[in-house]
């Protein structure tokens, strides 16, 4: 916590995010604001402007939502944030005098529109939350968030909101936690929040997410919140009661970085110790099959056959899941380790058809 830039250490809890989807009417607003706990919640998001997947669905109230922002403001004493796409977007945004304003998740992926909102945002003192891209691209992530340093934009901080994917999964939005823990580890001063509600697109999962955040050290998080969540007129799915909003809030256990007990750094160490040994053998065991898999490619080269096996790679794939299932290891995560290992094989073998071929 300790490197983190200034701005979100001002509050004495972690920072939290709430609010609903889109801002609908004044009284919807003002209702969410008075049942929202101002002692957990510092932070009352509205989304202006939405960014939406197929035409002709509500695309937001528009710059009026801006005024009844300011009124949550001023009457309830919340920081106040909006998404910005656009530099017009950002000129609104700042002569309501909106505290917190977060590039959304599909302008992340265009530079051309991220320069835009960077340019218009110019030496502001405001808070600037980045969204992770929709597509799992670290680079892109914080190339948003260099260009707005450039811009002399020094109040930064990142929302890990998860990624799209075809096959969907039970996520709305995948998470890829390991995505957010690189850009924390290679952006450690950026603070880094998560928006549970885009991850899971339900109510059911927002609890879990969030812990396992926290389980991450994060700075805060961002969660879609309305009075009547059935009734929201943009992803109703995800939105949470106020009332339940504070349930997972109060329940949720932060975590530190280290703990100064002995007993505790011996066990670690200790346990740490065995973690390098069983990398070790796990490593020398991926070499040893890839010399297996160099014989197998120096047989196929003298009969000419394909590297290539379809049937028998789908023989693998198969046994492989099944045993994982039996020591408890996902179906997931046993397909992404064959198919590496698999392409490890087949590179190996590539390299001896050709280094013969050019002989
Ligand atoms: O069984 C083979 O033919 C191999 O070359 C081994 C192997 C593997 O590494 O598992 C590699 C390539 C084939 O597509 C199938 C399997």
């Amino acid at each position: 916590m300790s490197q983190k830039l200034n701005w979100i250490k001002e509050f004495d809890k972690p920072l939290a995010i709430a609010g609903p989807c889109s801002a609908e009417s004044e009284k919807q607003m003002m209702e969410i604001a008075e049942q929202l706990n101002k002692d957990y919640v510092q932070v009352f998001r509205a989304g202006i402007w939405k960014p939406r997947t197929k035409p002709n669905c509500f695309e937001g109230v528009g710059a009026i939502g801006l005024n009844w922002l300011k009124k949550v403001k001023d009457e309830f004493g919340f920081k106040i944030a909006t998404e910005v796409a656009n530099a017009s977007h950002v000129k609104l945004a700042l002569e309501y005098d909106v505290d917190y304003l977060w590039i959304g998740a599909r302008s992340t992926v265009n530079p051309f529109t991220v320069q835009e909102i960077a340019e218009a945002l110019r030496d502001t003192k405001k808070v600037v939350l980045v969204k992770n891209p929709v597509n799992p691209d670290l680079e892109l992530w914080m190339g948003a968030i260099e260009r707005l340093q450039q811009q002399n934009i020094q109040n930064l901080g990142a929302i890990h909101r998860g990624f799209s994917t075809y096959k969907k999964t039970k996520y709305r939005n995948n998470p890829q936690w390991q995505i957010a823990l690189d850009f924390m580890n290679k952006m450690p001063e950026i603070p880094m929040v998560c928006d549970p509600s885009h991850i899971c697109g339900n109510r059911e999962g927002i609890f879990d997410v969030s812990q396992q955040a926290y389980n991450f050290e994060y700075d805060g998080l961002m969660i879609e919140s309305h009075h009547q969540p059935d009734e929201a007129w943009s992803d109703a799915k995800q939105q949470i009661t106020p009332d339940r909003l504070l349930e997972i809030l109060r329940k949720i256990e932060l975590r530190k970085s280290d703990d100064e007990d002995a007993f505790y750094h011996s066990k670690i160490n200790h346990l740490r110790n065995e973690i390098d040994e069983t990398d070790q053998g796990i490593l020398e065991t991926i070499a040893q099959r890839m010399k297996i898999a160099s014989q197998i490619g120096e047989l196929k080269k003298e009969h000419n056959v394909a590297v290539f096996q379809p049937d028998r790679w789908k023989q693998i794939k198969d046994n492989s899941v099944q045993q994982g299932e039996k020591l408890g290891l996902s179906e997931e995560f046993i397909d992404k380790l064959v198919r590496a290992i698999h392409q490890e094989s087949i590179s190996h073998q590539n390299q001896i058809m050709n280094k013969e071929n050019s002989n």
